[in-house]
């Protein structure tokens, strides 16, 4: 689209004007508005000679903008459309067919400023976007538990307790809700669940049963229910691709809930232990649906009633991870992969996945109830309380 020799016009009228280039149906170019002052400088044939050379070395500016710029180009060198329409099939040729036409009589040296402006409003914004800024000032606000940053089309939310292995505190549980349905709506392709530190996460923290209210046991028994359904719901009903970047080792629900995921990019230093009945409680997560779907029902039973912990390459030739990275090159590897996948179309990802989604959602949602209803009851048990009690007074460790 660029490759096109020039021809160089020297500008000789100025006039405010106005021009709207009527959406484009292959491309979605949305109406293109130029404005411009009468008290603007005219472009010079140099000035437009520089606009063509800076163009070269731009960042590339996405269909949209190119369209601008080549029927700017050509109204510019050529003057009004004046070529025959591509045939509608011709899509490329016809979506700057129709960019140029729909420039109509403008006059040509108006078209080169206009060009003009174009490139230099696009230099200006690419340069201050190739300042990387640190992380800390990307980070979205409102989030103690977590790092919630957008960039490159992807959300990445990250938790961010890395001293407690990023144990799940019931108000990391909240965030994380919020954060997802915060990147269900914005504009990024895809959204990303990791952690900090060495641990991907150590599952649910057990200290969350310490914090009994007035109204009893029952009543903390029936909370924790409510919020485990809730906080599954997210993933469940999570419109767009949503990837686990599993850094490292992964303990109870920050395991199950991979079985609702797109995509697990493991470190090979990473393992999936299911402790549950060390523990006193049973599978949530709709991992008693995911899992043996995913792993057959004798391998599921193994992680599920035994706890037998995976190694990462183990879980992956079962199914519940899609790709192991070395540790030294995961982050690295994952990154470039996920930079790629993030500039595939938006729309046509959340499509793809709502069709292999959908038709289970309901299924899903009625399994994490009753998973949920189990736990409640599990909670109360004597089995669970001496087993977080060993825990917390330091007897037991996975
Ligand atoms: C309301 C919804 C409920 C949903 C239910 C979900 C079910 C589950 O998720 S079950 C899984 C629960 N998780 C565990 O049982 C893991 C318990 N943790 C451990 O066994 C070990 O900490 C470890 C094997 C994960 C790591 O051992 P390591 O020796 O490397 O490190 P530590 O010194 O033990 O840990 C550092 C620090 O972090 C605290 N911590 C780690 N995990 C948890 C946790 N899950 N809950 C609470 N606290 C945790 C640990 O106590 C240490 O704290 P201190 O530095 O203060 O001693």
């Amino acid at each position: 689209m660029f490759k096109e020799k020039y021809s160089i016009l020297v500008c000789n009228s100025w006039e405010q004007l106005e021009i709207s280039v009527p959406v484009c149906s292959s491309l979605q170019v949305p109406a293109l508005q130029l404005h411009m002052s009468k008290t603007a400088m005219r472009a010079s044939q140099k000035d437009f000679e520089s606009a063509l050379s800076q163009v070269k070395r731009l960042k590339d500016p996405g269909n949209e903008v190119k369209l601008k710029l080549y029927a700017l180009y050509k109204q510019a060198t050529e003057g009004p459309c004046n070529t025959p329409k591509p045939g509608v099939f011709d899509l490329i040729n016809k979506a700057k067919w129709d960019a140029w036409n729909a420039l109509g009589s403008l006059p040509k040296e108006t078209a080169r400023q206009n060009y003009v402006d174009l490139v230099s409003g696009l230099s200006s914004s690419s340069d201050s976007s190739s300042q990387v800024k640190p992380e800390a000032d990307r980070k979205q606000p409102g989030y103690e538990t977590l790092v919630v940053t957008s960039e490159d089309s992807i959300t990445k939310i990250m938790m961010n307790r890395p001293a407690k292995k990023n144990a799940i505190t019931i108000q990391m549980y909240n965030e994380i809700m919020l954060a997802l349905k915060a990147a269900s709506k914005d504009d990024s392709a895809i959204t990303v669940l990791t952690g900090n530190g060495d641990y991907y996460s150590s599952g649910n923290d057990l200290s969350n049963f310490t914090d009994i209210p007035p109204e009893g046991i029952e009543e903390k028994a029936k909370s924790s229910a409510i919020l485990l359904r809730d906080f599954v719901d997210c993933f469940i009903d999570f419109p767009k691709p949503l990837i686990a970047v599993v850094n490292g080792p992964a303990v109870g629900i920050s395991v199950t809930i991979l079985g609702l995921f797109d995509t697990v990019y493991a470190s090979s230093r990473a393992t999936f232990h299911t402790p549950f009945s060390h523990l006193g409680q049973s599978p949530e997560g709709c991992s008693s649906y995911t899992f043996p779907k995913i792993m057959g029902p004798a391998k599921a039973a193994e992680m599920l009633i035994f706890g037998k912990k995976l190694t990462a390459a183990e879980a992956c030739a079962q199914g519940l991870v899609t790709e192991v990275f070395p540790d030294s090159t995961f982050q690295k590897e994952v990154w470039t992969r996920l930079k790629a996948y993030s500039k595939l179309p938006p729309n046509a990802m959340r499509i793809s996945k709502q069709v292999i989604r959908n038709r289970e959602k309901e299924k899903l949602r009625a399994i994490n109830a009753e998973e949920s209803r189990a736990l409640q009851e599990r909670w109360l048990s004597d089995e669970c309380t001496n087993a977080v009690m060993n825990f917390l007074t330091r007897k037991a460790k996975l």
